[in-house]
């Protein structure tokens, strides 16, 4: 973002409302070394006087020069400010990051006390506290700090309830890394610029409340003036000499303005986009069946029966069920279907990173080694250095706050146990290896200042960062540009073939993945209804679904006014999946059998389909798009 937009973003209030602030601390800074009179000497004058040129706000009851007195007052009302906000910062944010990031019990527990504590009336509570142990700055400070942790607790907890569920969080998480490192590098930094926001608006809560307190005479006691203090003496002589109460009154009504302004704008800038993510947690090690041992088949990565349900509200919905395959070195595997049909929630299974209400079932080996069997903290040698994934929008992959250099050394350095030049060195290559320009300037560099490209690039760099025996990657184009796509797709192909990898690419546009998969398997309503090698399913679908995906798919070809075929009717609800076959509804060929009878996966000639009335093997290509070319 450059400087001139982001000023005009902020607005001239923001600007005027920052001055007034650094004027009014600048002042109590300053207070004893400005030509000032001294806030508690009576002058030779008249008490009582108006505004003169030498006492802008005029003179107290007892002759002292007020704009003295409430610069002095300035010291202690930003003092408590600053203090409150920063001891309800030290108690409030630890315990709200615990809440949000660990959830379950230490949610439930720390925000029941938090809601105790919030329902206490504040001012009975400060008022009882300062009678009792004495009205000095530190006992306010204290009062007023305590005070604000329950807001605090809930503002982090909030935000880091938002940031765990980012796919960057994620991508950390796939990339091996442990939970205290996450939080550290990928949460707290995140969550750090709503908290900044926050303490504005605090400070200008605390400065009013500290006000009240000094009103009753409760605040930093005489002779040393406060602004609620002042307002308090100069409430007597309101009529005679109506700029005693005014002057504190004023500045202090500008100061909490200012304050609140600056943490709203602040905020504004900085709101959370919310993505709609799904929360991350590692899976519940509960099997929804008791599933047979399957043979151990001699490739590089096997997935038996792979299921992942989540228990609702709603009842049982079976997001994956019973998906098996079998995938080589060197060979790449599309995973496609309508959205909802479970193609991202197979990856997350496999990679056994699922929300926390998941239950998982079924067996995934990675080279014959039981993937399942691992506990989290077994998976995290596994991903990353054998397993990497990319994912479909690079903005939300990568931490907005930290450059491109942190974030691509840091596999290297945790799982490599590179060191920091060593680790630059090797991004360096990295980067230039995904086809990004000037990589060492990139890598000083934040992912806001790259196109969704390059962006793009970058995290395809991460994933392959510790050279992964299986990519996964999950709609890794759909958040690009037409014009990119095919050159992010393109460079995957060609890092496959130089590192003799396995690729797993997850999309729901056909004529993207037509191009550069080698084997396909096509899911509905979590299940796969057909599966084989890429040129023949889509080249001869036997499957109705898959006819009706790719007449769904664009093609090259297709004239400008070229009205594409949606396909009828809805997907299936999850949780109340009808009987028979599931895309029944929606087929123009479903007969009797359909409605009552699943139809199982049959294999027929290295192809596999779910169907009663599967489509003649007859040739319809999917024009415009190259099945074995490339
Ligand atoms: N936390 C959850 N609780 C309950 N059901 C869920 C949850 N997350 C996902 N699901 C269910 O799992 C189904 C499959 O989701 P998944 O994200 O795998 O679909 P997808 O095929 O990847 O779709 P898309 O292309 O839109 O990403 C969804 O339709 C949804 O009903």
């Amino acid at each position: 973002m450059r400087r001139g937009r982001l000023s005009a973003r902020l607005g001239l209030g923001f600007w005027l409302a920052t001055g007034w602030i650094l004027l009014v601390l600048l002042a109590a800074l300053l207070a004893d070394v400005l030509p000032l009179a001294r806030y508690d000497e009576t002058l030779a004058g008249p008490p009582r006087s108006g505004p003169s040129p030498a006492h802008p706000f005029g003179t107290d009851g007892l002759g002292r020069d007020v704009l003295s007195r409430v610069v002095h007052g300035a010291r202690v009302s930003l003092g408590v400010g600053l203090g409150a906000v920063l001891l309800g910062l030290a108690i409030g944010a630890p315990l709200g990051l615990l809440a949000g990031y660990r959830r379950k019990a230490a949610d439930a527990v720390i925000m029941a006390l938090n809601d105790v504590a919030q329902a206490f009336p504040a001012l009975v509570f400060a008022l009882a506290v300062v009678a009792f142990a004495g009205a000095n700055l530190r006992n306010v400070i204290i009062v007023l700090g305590v005070l604000g942790v329950p807001s605090w607790v809930r503002l982090v907890r909030g935000s880091t309830l938002t940031y765990a569920g980012r796919e960057f969080v994620l991508a950390a998480r796939v990339l091996g890394a442990r939970d205290r490192r996450i939080l550290w590098r990928e949460v707290v930094p995140n969550v750090a610029v709503p908290a900044s926001s926050y303490a504005f608006i605090g400070m200008a809560v605390v400065i009013v409340a500290e006000g009240s307190l000094a009103f009753l005479g409760l605040s930093v006691q005489a002779p040393t003036p406060t602004w609620g203090g002042l307002i308090n003496e100069g409430r007597t002589i309101m009529e005679d000499a109506p700029n005693v109460v005014l002057a504190p009154s004023v500045v202090m009504f500008l100061t909490v303005l200012s304050f609140n302004l600056v943490g709203d704008r602040l905020r504004a800038l900085t709101d959370v986009r919310e993505i709609g993510l799904e929360p991350v947690r590692q899976a519940v090690a509960a099997v929804p069946a008791p599933t047979a041992p399957h043979p151990v088949r001699d490739c590089l990565l096997q997935a038996e029966d792979v299921r992942t349900h989540f228990v609702t509200p709603r009842g049982l919905v079976k997001a994956v069920d019973g998906v098996s395959f079998t995938l080589e070195r060197g060979r790449t595997l599309a995973v496609v279907g309508e959205s909802g049909s479970g193609k991202s929630m197979l990856i997350r299974s496999i990679l056994g990173l699922l929300p926390g209400t998941a239950v998982r079932g079924g067996t995934v080996y990675l080279s014959g080694d039981d993937l399942t069997a691992r506990s989290p903290a077994e998976m995290r040698s596994v991903l990353g250095p054998r397993l990497g994934t990319v994912f479909q929008d690079p903005m939300t992959a990568l931490n907005p706050v930290r450059t491109i250099g942190a974030q691509v050394t840091e596999p290297l350095r945790v799982h490599l146990r590179m060191g920091r030049r060593q680790a630059r060195e090797e991004a360096v290559r990295l980067l230039a290896s995904v086809g990004i320009p000037d990589p060492a300037r990139t890598l000083r560099r934040y992912p806001h200042q790259l196109s969704g490209g390059m962006r793009q690039r970058v995290t395809i760099a991460m994933a392959l960062s510790c050279g992964p025996d299986v990519l996964f990657a999950d709609e890794p184009t759909t958040a690009l540009d037409v014009t990119i796509q095919d050159q992010v797709l393109r460079l995957l192909h060609r890092l496959r073939e130089e590192r003799d990898m396995a690729v797993v690419l997850v999309s729901h546009d056909l004529s993207v993945v037509a191009r550069w998969a080698d084997e396909v398997i096509v899911m509905y309503a979590g299940r796969v209804v057909e599966r084989g090698p890429a040129a023949e399913v889509f080249g001869r679908p036997r499957m109705p679904y898959t006819e009706a995906l790719l007449q769904a798919a664009p093609r090259l070809t297709d004239p400008a006014h070229h009205r594409l075929r949606v396909i009828s009717g809805r997907p299936p609800d999850l949780a109340d999946l009808p009987a028979g076959c599931a895309f029944r509804a929606r087929c123009a060929y479903a007969g009797d059998r359909c409605a009552t009878e699943p139809p199982p996966l049959t294999e027929v000639e290295g192809r596999a389909y779910a169907c009663w009335h599967p489509l003649p093997s007859t040739e319809t290509s999917l024009e415009g798009t190259h099945v074995d070319g490339r």
